[in-house]
């Protein structure tokens, strides 16, 4: 288990460094279990992320090992950011989990929250924050009651995070939960999680592997403002799961 006793921004968050994104994929399977069966009071409530590093995380999840002990039936599954596309598309973050876990697990078709993608992006954010409410039981964040145990986040070359891109109007939302943003330096119309849903967690993990992410991992960590991800809180725990090669060892 990783040492959760620190931080509560990305500055001051708990590295954990383990040899390769294979390692961060089953330290996270294990843990994320372990968290999600210690959930008594209430479902465990989980914002998912596309990327390379979750997809394993997800096929392990589904593997024999996991199956039968994950408690898919208290848990309620959210999306922390989508494309604007088909789910049957392959830019699609919920084809991707969809394929390497749900489609493998028991799990009720009402536990699982797609972001909406037809129609207009700006009733589908608003559909997707009534869909947290439902689940919250309310529409105000409270703090010390947060909307999610775990928010699971990537980090991008350009420092974005879920679909928190560089320069658009999204970074400056403070009330709303759910948002669009249309990257200037990416495909596609986004739907995202905003800072304030993202800070009301228990828990926030990035996953990082290779050495492509070294360089904008150190801008975030020494707090670089332009970075959306510099910007991440959390009433929670802040913890990210790195490989050797993005820590830079
Ligand atoms: O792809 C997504 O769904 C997310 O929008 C994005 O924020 C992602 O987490 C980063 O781009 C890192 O992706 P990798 O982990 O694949 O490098």
């Amino acid at each position: 288990m990783h040492d959760m006793s620190t931080g509560h921004d990305v500055k001051t968050g708990t590295m954990v460094v383990l040899p390769d994104a294979e390692a961060i994929a089953q330290h996270m399977a294990k843990w994320l279990t372990g968290q999600a069966l210690a959930k008594k009071d209430g479902p465990f409530v989980l914002a998912l992320s596309g990327g390379s590093t979750p997809r394993r995380l997800y096929q392990i999840l589904a593997s024999a090992e996991y199956r039968d002990r994950f408690p898919w039936a208290n848990t309620q599954f959210f999306f922390g950011d989508e494309r604007f596309v088909p789910e049957a598309d392959a830019a699609s973050n919920y084809n991707m989990v969809e394929t390497e876990m749900l489609a493998h697990v028991t799990v009720p078709p009402a536990n699982v929250h797609p972001m909406p993608t037809s129609g207009d992006p700006t009733q589908a954010a608003a559909t997707y924050q009534a869909e947290l409410e439902k689940v919250y039981g309310g529409n105000v964040l409270q703090p010390g009651r947060p909307l999610f145990d775990v928010v699971m986040l990537g980090l991008g070359d350009n420092g974005h995070t879920a679909s928190l891109f560089p320069r658009q109007p999204v970074l400056r939302e403070k009330k709303l939960w759910v948002s669009t943003c249309v990257p200037d330096d990416a495909p596609h119309t986004r739907l995202t999680l905003t800072y304030p849903a993202i800070h009301s967690s228990r828990h926030v993990v990035f996953m990082l592997a290779g050495a492509g992410k070294r360089e904008a991992f150190a801008k975030v960590r020494a707090g670089d403002p332009a970075e959306p991800a510099s910007h991440i809180t959390t009433e929670g725990e802040l913890v990210w799961l790195m490989d050797k090669a993005a820590a830079g060892q």
